[in-house]
């Protein structure tokens, strides 16, 4: 079986013609991993020579980790404590260990002297460059952990993110047949930004917000999902109309700060132009322009459920919580 997100996230079809199906939720996720290897290791998954079903686990752990509750983050001093006691610690040292040891092994690859033969360098081949320069120069800043760190945010962020916003397209499609030959990311992005809750920020100064005063220091969380849904700043804005974009200059790069998918500022998404361009953009202009998508016999639009499986913490995907099932219509 092919790379799967946990349960509710995919999306099945069943092909007109064919008489298989598949789950298409897997289908883009798979192609995501292998978009994302292509770019960090060079090479597609498949051809990664990686345990596919461990990595896979160790994946939905630190995800389901990076969303789950985090009492140190929000009690500095005692909530330490309740993460010792839950196992939280525990969990999260195993998984990490795991992590750094696949990423050891992805840089013990590239260490390999008849890589140096490649004409074409990849990712890494670039940052262990970058290390060995600096040491020469005998700065050496530059190191194996800092590698490590950086390949962490390219597969940990580069994989199911676009296959998510993909699933949430598809099924807004589903239930708005007549807007399947448009343009539909901005608006997807804007009614489910993957990350409800951008990266909690500090503050250096203090201001006042609404007559609330806001001091240094403080732990500041922005609601992008709020943000996106918020009547001052969208018509009907729980109805997907992607036309709202048709004669806006509004984007979602971080300056429109009423539509902040990808963040804004320093902390913004660095992911954002691989995402929307290499992943989503591409893999459903293929589906939207090789398929009519149809529901499935006897399913009406108002019966596909939009519910979404989300946490209140930051960095928690926003998954569609039920599958959708889909069936395709070849059109060449
Ligand atoms: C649809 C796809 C994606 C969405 C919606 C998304 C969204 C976000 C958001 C909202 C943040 C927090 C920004 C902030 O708080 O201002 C973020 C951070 C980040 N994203 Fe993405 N992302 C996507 C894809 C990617 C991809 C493909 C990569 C890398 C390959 C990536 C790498 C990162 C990293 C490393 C950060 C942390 C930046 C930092 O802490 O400074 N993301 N992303």
């Amino acid at each position: 079986m092919p790379w799967g997100l946990c349960g509710g996230s995919s999306v099945s079809w069943s092909c007109r013609g064919c008489g298989g199906s598949l789950v298409l939720g897997h289908a883009l996720f798979s192609l995501t991993a292998s978009v994302t290897f292509r770019i960090g290791l060079g090479r597609s998954f498949r051809e990664s020579d990686l345990d596919n079903e461990s990595f896979q686990e160790l994946f939905h752990e630190v995800e389901a980790m990076l969303g789950s509750f985090n009492a140190s983050e929000y009690f500095p001093f005692l909530g330490w404590i309740v993460d010792r006691f839950s196992g939280r610690f525990q969990r999260l040292e195993r998984i990490f260990h795991e992590l750094d040891n696949f990423f050891q092994h992805v840089i013990h690859l590239h260490l390999n002297p008849e890589r140096t033969k490649q004409k074409h360098e990849d990712i890494i081949d670039v940052l262990l460059r970058v290390e060995r320069e600096q040491s020469e120069f005998g700065a050496a800043q530059f190191t194996k952990d800092d590698i490590m760190a950086v390949l962490m945010n390219i597969f940990l962020d580069g994989v199911d993110t676009g296959a998510i916003t993909m699933i949430w397209a598809m099924a807004e499609l589903a239930k708005n047949p007549r807007l399947m030959k448009k343009m539909i990311i901005k608006e997807t992005l804007r009614l489910h930004p993957l990350v409800p809750l951008l990266i909690p920020r500090e503050t250096m100064s203090h201001f006042k917000i609404n007559g609330y005063d806001i001091y240094p220091k403080m732990l500041l969380q922005v609601n992008a999902w709020g943000i996106g849904r918020d009547p001052k700043y969208w018509n009907n804005p729980e109805e997907f109309i992607l036309e709202r974009f048709i004669k806006s200059s509004t984007d979602y790069k971080g300056q429109n700060f009423e539509l902040l998918p990808f963040g804004a500022g320093r902390r913004g998404c660095p992911g954002m132009y691989m995402a929307t361009t290499t992943t989503i953009e591409l893999a459903l202009a293929n589906l939207l322009y090789f398929f009519d998508w149809k529901l499935p016999d006897r399913m009406k639009e108002e019966d596909i459920n939009m519910e979404e499986s989300v946490g209140l913490y930051c960095l928690t995907t926003n998954k569609k919580k039920t599958s959708l099932n889909l069936v395709p219509i070849k059109v060449f």
